[in-house]
């Protein structure tokens, strides 16, 4: 399979302590980024997911799809996700993915916000299956979306945000994990919807 785009460019980096996060604003062109969308918001078999908190089932404010490797089960916040089977057109963003970061995923976690309500709470992705310092690797379609960071135990720095455009990726490497939760904040704004793929590797018997 062909990959889209063969990028040179060394990322961002955006210095954070206790963080790794390497950002780059473009890794695909935009006409191809809009086909992609169009496709993958037709096509792909989204799922309204439910999460119970203190007792209380809830739907979650995004749809989602869990799709991987046959073994690469995941589990947050009680939910127990077994993977779809990869769909031809998000295997080639792995793979362009894969080429620019130099890492291979087994999974992705496919969000998406339908609208400017739809947002992600704070969370760290530390699942024990994810290993000691997962490398999350975060592709962005669609609507430009505010994403936002605080460290776990230093109240002395203020959160850190930033934009997610249509076409960027953003890698969360290290200790971010274990240190930084993030969120994907709700918008008043009219937005279009967005879909994020955050491409992960997970491991067995963690
Ligand atoms: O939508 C985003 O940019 C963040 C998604 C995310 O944090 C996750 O799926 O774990
Ligand atoms: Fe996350």
């Amino acid at each position: 399979m062909n990959t889209f785009y063969s990028i040179s460019t060394p990322p961002e980096i955006h210095n954070l302590p206790d963080a790794q996060l390497f950002f780059w604003p473009e890794i695909i062109p935009e006409a191809t980024c809009q086909q992609l969308y169009s496709e993958l918001l037709s096509t792909l078999p989204w799922q309204q997911d439910h999460i119970t908190i203190y007792g209380k089932t809830l739907p979650i404010p995004r749809l989602q799809i869990w799709m991987g490797d046959a073994d690469a089960n995941y589990q947050y916040s009680g939910l127990e996700l077994s993977p779809h089977p990869w769909n031809p057109t998000i295997q080639s963003i792995k793979q362009q993915i894969e080429y620019v970061c130099g890492r291979n995923f087994n999974s992705v976690l496919i969000n998406l916000y339908r609208n400017g309500q739809d947002s992600n709470g704070w969370h760290s992705d530390d699942e024990p299956e994810l290993g000691e310092s997962p490398v999350i690797a975060s592709f962005s379609l669609g609507a430009t979306r505010r994403f936002r960071l605080r460290h776990k135990y230093r109240k002395d720095l203020t959160p850190y945000t930033f934009d997610l455009m249509s076409g960027s990726l953003l890698v969360m490497a290290g200790s971010t994990q274990k240190y930084w939760q993030h969120c994907l904040t709700k918008t008043a704004k009219l937005v279009k919807p967005r879909i994020n793929l955050t491409f992960r590797k997970t491991f067995k018997g963690c």
